[in-house]
């Protein structure tokens, strides 16, 4: 066997961690633990000892983060009773923490520009409880379409709004701000207003997803008004309201009293932070690495996506407002440049501390107040996380 612990990664993988300034080391970690979380309800009515006889392991606490719990990463928890019946799931513990960063509060409407599968947007679901409400946006369909049977299995799409949307252009305000009822739609008509949510489409509403779902594949990018709303709670601010309503859009750059009062944007990267996924390349060949990972255009594209998906994301937080950004890359272009060209164009956005992260295993990024993970440090998988006030000016 090799001494060289980075011997099973590629040159050139090697060579894009020195182009990053990344320790090669952090990929040195075989494995890191399997990290679960519990619902809050369960964990409150429910003796844990349930949980441990179904998994057959005994996970040990994370003091740093409430309601996560470690486990060997040999354990596998799908096939089990409590999986299945939806009383814990799989979620890394440093993506717990790019949720508790935002520091959710009771009442608060929450924007997740960038969320399916979902694991984030449960856990703000969870954390929210029966106050507030969190609109759901993801450009793909399929994942997102997925985000909404995980919302059914773990009974948390009560206050939960879900839109087929490019994030980079979403414009549309939070729950709150529809009920006030305008001129126009008091004239609409009955059959334009929400009811209770069902999967089973009416012929005009199926139509009209249709048209949206053409629409955006004949463009590169749909426009806001094409947003598709593919799933909506009954407490989620949609039921009695009129689509006028549900679609007015927030024009320009605001500030809108109105907006949003958290936005967590958790954009798509070239996932290089995740061990887990370079490992995937000894499967699928390390020569797909260059396309997926490596290409310099590739990243010059996401680095652009990264920064509109932050611009607007910004642009609909209220005054006062936080927002958080984060990627599961490790790389600098994707992170702290991306975050230093937003500051440079956003003169009310003040980069924050994250006041929780004192006691949290992880580095101060190359900006001072963003925060890094990875596996070496945290015993976690990579990930970057910066936070930002809106401020009045
Ligand atoms: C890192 S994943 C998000 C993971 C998610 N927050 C979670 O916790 O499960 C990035 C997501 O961004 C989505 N995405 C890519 N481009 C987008 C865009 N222009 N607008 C909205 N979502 C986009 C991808 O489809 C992908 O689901």
């Amino acid at each position: 066997m090799s001494d060289n612990p980075h011997s099973h990664l590629p040159d050139s993988f090697i060579d894009f961690l020195n182009r990053n300034g990344l320790d090669p080391s952090i990929y040195a970690v075989q494995s890191i633990p399997r990290y679960i979380r519990y619902y809050y309800y369960y964990l409150i009515i429910h003796s844990l000892r349930s949980v441990e006889r179904h998994i057959d392991c005994k996970p040990q606490k994370v003091e740093w983060l409430p309601g996560f719990f470690a486990i060997p990463a040999h354990v596998q928890i799908a096939g089990s009773k409590s999986y299945r019946d939806g009383k814990i799931y799989g979620m890394d513990a440093a993506s717990g923490a790019a949720v508790m960063a935002l520091n959710v509060s009771a009442g608060d409407h929450v924007l997740d520009l960038c969320a399916a599968p979902g694991a984030k947007l449960c856990m703000l679901l969870d954390i929210l409880g029966d106050s507030g409400s969190v609109t759901g946006v993801d450009i793909a369909r399929h994942r997102l379409a997925a985000c909404r049977t995980m919302l059914q299995k773990y009974a948390l799409g009560d206050r939960c709004r879900l839109f087929v949307a490019d994030g980079t252009l979403f414009s549309l305000l939070p729950s709150e701000g529809h009920f006030k009822l305008t001129y126009a739609n008091k004239y609409e008509e009955k059959t334009d207003i929400y009811k209770e949510w069902t999967p089973k489409r009416s012929w005009k509403e199926r139509k009209r997803s249709s048209r949206a779902r053409n629409v955006s594949a004949s463009q590169l990018v749909p426009r806001a008004q094409e947003a598709e709303l593919i799933f909506y709670g009954p407490h989620s601010g949609v039921v009695g309201i009129s689509r006028t309503e549900l679609f007015q859009i927030a024009s320009g750059s605001g500030p809108f009293d109105s907006g949003y009062d958290k936005v967590l944007v958790d954009a798509e990267c070239t996932h290089d932070g995740s061990i887990k996924h370079i490992q995937k390349f000894e499967h699928w060949g390390w020569n797909t690495l260059e396309r997926r990972v490596l290409d310099a255009q590739r990243t010059d594209v996401l680095t652009y996506l990264q920064l509109q998906l932050l611009t607007n994301g910004f642009r609909l937080l209220k005054v006062g407002g936080s927002l958080v950004y984060s990627t599961c890359s490790l790389t600098v272009a994707q992170n702290e440049d991306v975050v230093e060209q937003f500051l440079s164009g956003n003169t009310s956005a003040e980069l924050q501390e994250i006041n929780a992260a004192a006691k949290w295993p992880c580095k101060i990024g190359r900006l001072p107040k963003t925060l890094r993970f990875d596996p070496l440090t945290s015993q976690t998988s990579g990930l970057f996380i910066a936070k930002f006030k809106k401020l009045a000016l």
